[in-house]
């Protein structure tokens, strides 16, 4: 099977993006893992596949697969560069796109500037819509690292389609993000595992965000985080309705006007090649 793909990243969290509107494609995890090594493959932090809807009030079913083989719920930088591509392609000519995600449907916003804004959907922060092991909602929660009740930390978890766990830090640099991050993407308080964000309020307009994300390590930029971490620091009070985070691979602007609305989230998709690849059928890598 030879398969047309396109690379693309959303400040340095980068993808693959196969359109299988136009091609018959079958994903499988050995393909995506094979694909995603970034030594012996194309690299990539995500797969992202477009496909025909399922249902008629949207235009488009997109699928996200990170780079150890799971499928996974949502990806809000994967969703920008997704618009960018069907606009390019010709899949659609409008510049107001809805599509279907596994964890919910999505507008998304093609401006005149070249960017795009994503209405993520409203954020669930029920513990079982994370899911999070925890009784009831509390914007803050402590956790216990392994096992031992002098060693714990404070978290918000919040539901953007997938799980999100954000912790408020003095300084995001200080090495903080590869010693908490696996430990928690894989604690038991997350049965899902999770995507860990650290954030550290600059003011209340402005915010320093790294994120560990579940199924890859800590990617340059996570749109579903972000978006996460703007939840999070508004149930705390910490940033205003409107903010711009930064994180390593650049910046983006966010909005949440609180429970029960929205997040939106704005920032750039880039194409950087397009090529091909084939698989043979028992091919493991
Ligand atoms: N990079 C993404 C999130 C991708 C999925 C995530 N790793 C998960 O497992 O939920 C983004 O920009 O949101």
């Amino acid at each position: 099977m030879r398969i047309h793909f396109t690379k693309m990243h959303g400040l340095g969290n980068d993808f693959m993006v196969i359109d299988a509107v136009r091609q018959d494609v079958h994903i499988t995890s050995d393909m995506v893992q094979a694909w995603g090594d970034r030594h012996f493959g194309i690299g990539f932090d995500q797969l992202l596949i477009v496909e025909p809807p399922t249902r008629p009030e949207v235009s488009f079913r997109y699928r996200i697969f990170n780079a150890d083989g799971d499928e996974v719920e949502q990806c809000g930088n994967g969703a920008r560069c997704f618009a960018a591509f069907v606009a390019r392609e010709g899949l659609t000519s409008s510049s107001v796109i809805s599509v279907e995600t596994a964890g919910g449907i999505i507008e998304l916003h093609l401006q005149d500037d070249g960017m795009v804004r994503v209405n993520m959907g409203v954020p669930r922060l029920q513990p079982t819509d994370v899911p999070f092991k925890a009784e009831n909602f509390q914007p803050l929660y402590r956790v216990t690292l392994d096992d031992d009740p002098e060693h714990s930390v404070e978290l918000s978890a919040v539901s953007m389609g997938n799980p999100h766990a954000v912790l408020l830090v003095d300084d995001v640099d200080s090495g903080l993000v590869p010693v908490l991050g696996p430990l928690l993407e894989s604690h038991e308080a997350f049965p899902a595992r999770v995507n860990v964000g650290f954030l550290q309020i600059i003011n209340r307009q402005v915010g320093r965000l790294r994120v560990y994300e579940r199924g890859v390590g800590e990617t340059l930029a996570c749109g579903s985080g972000a978006c996460a971490a703007m939840v999070a620091a508004r149930l705390q009070n910490k940033l205003d309705t409107h903010a711009t985070l930064q994180l390593n691979g650049g910046e983006l602007t966010l909005s949440w006007a609180g429970e029960g609305h929205p997040v939106y989230m704005t920032g750039p998709a880039t194409f950087v090649f397009d090529g091909t690849v084939d698989w043979e059928e028992g091919q493991d890598g």
